[in-house]
């Protein structure tokens, strides 16, 4: 395996296993408008309680729409690199491309494009507490291919519709009026990611993204027909293979709605395994709210005797910490919504208290 770098290799207990488990299925569910809207509420409910993860189908995303995007993508990443790092993400601008992710400290198998929804997007500058400089993230588009700037823009129009409609069953499906986490995207700190795996030498030893939870609040993914995509069952742990449905859309609830929702939906890990003969690529939709949002349990879903399960914490602190561990290999763990649990004391100390002192 002379020729992959160690940098990739995941730890023995995290590498892939060499046989794979098909889901019977995460749940799939059919937004088409002759669906009863109470059947739906109860589908979300069961599927975000169950799983942490499901698909749509007849969600209202035109497949022209997407395979517009998808198109593009690959017109992107089969340039030279030389090319594609005229649009690279750095420390100042971290939207763009980008091929040294790290993921719990070890390199991920995969290229990337970044972009935000709004623009310009506001985000805090700083992880440091007492640091209130805020940036505006911009896009940087690449020339070539000059298509990929107006079909990316035309694609997150129509997925925003489908993410709105997503949070609004969402809020439902915990009793809440549908609207009720509206105003928390009213500054959405949303982005988009393009993500290419190319093909690997050892996919038994690396990942093309390595176990993780989404830390925002709800991802909107579009994968192509080679698969790759493995979710951690709840029920026992095991890495299940989530099988391509075409022009399906895979969901999943990230660490906000876990706290919204005081642990009632938990966000689910998952990774991705590679292969060695055919490239991929998966486009998420990372919906996340305003950068001033202070996370916490919502009110009307704790009470007595379910008491708040988190401290409450600043959206775009924790952003601006997990994004410098990204970019880097550091030698500290990676910042995680339970270290805001009230009851948990493994906390990074230092990161953590800063983070909880933010007043807005
Ligand atoms: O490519 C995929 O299927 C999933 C990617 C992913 O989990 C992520 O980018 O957070
Ligand atoms: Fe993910």
């Amino acid at each position: 395996m002379g020729q992959v770098d160690p940098t990739f290799i995941q730890e023995l207990e995290h590498r892939p296993k060499p046989v794979v488990i098909e889901a019977q299925g995460i749940p799939q569910i059919d937004l088409s408008p002759s669906v009863p809207i109470q059947e739906l509420v109860d589908q979300i409910h069961d599927a975000c309680k169950n799983w942490g993860f499901f698909q749509v189908i007849n969600h209202g995303v035109p497949i022209e729409s997407r395979e517009k995007v998808q198109k593009a993508a690959k017109r992107f990443f089969d340039q030279t690199t030389e090319e594609k790092r005229k649009v690279k993400r750095d420390e100042a601008n971290p939207l763009g491309y980008y091929d040294t992710e790290h993921t719990k400290n070890v390199r991920d198998w995969k290229e990337v494009f970044d972009f935000v929804v709004e623009v310009p997007t506001l985000m805090s500058a700083s992880y440091e507490a007492d640091d209130d400089e805020i940036t505006e993230y911009r896009n940087q588009w690449p020339h070539h291919p000059s298509e990929l700037r107006e079909a990316c823009e035309e694609y997150v129009k129509d997925v925003q519709k489908l993410s709105n409609k997503l949070l609004e069953l969402i809020s439902l499906s915990l009793n809440l009026p549908a609207k009720r986490l509206e105003p928390f995207f009213k500054d959405q700190t949303t982005f988009v990611r393009l993500n290419h795996y190319p093909p690997c030498l050892a996919p038994d030893l690396a990942l093309g993204v390595g176990r993780h939870k989404d830390a925002g609040a709800l991802t909107i993914l579009a994968q192509d027909d080679v698969g790759g995509l493995e979710v951690k069952r709840k029920t026992d742990g095991e890495w299940i293979f989530v099988k391509p449905t075409p022009n399906a859309f895979i969901i999943n609830v990230g660490d906000i709605i876990q706290v919204w929702s005081n642990d009632t939906y938990e966000s689910v890990e998952h990774r991705v395994r590679v292969n060695s003969t055919r490239e991929r690529f998966s486009i998420p939709f990372f919906a996340n709210p305003a950068h001033y949002t202070m996370v916490e349990p919502l009110p009307e879903l704790t009470n007595a005797q379910n008491p708040p399960k988190y401290k409450a914490y600043n959206w775009g602190k924790f952003f601006a910490t997990r994004k410098r561990s990204n970019f880097k290999k550091l030698d500290v763990e990676n910042i995680q919504i339970y270290h805001f649990k009230k009851s948990d004391e493994r906390k990074i100390d230092d990161v953590v208290s800063r983070i909880e002192n933010v007043v807005i």
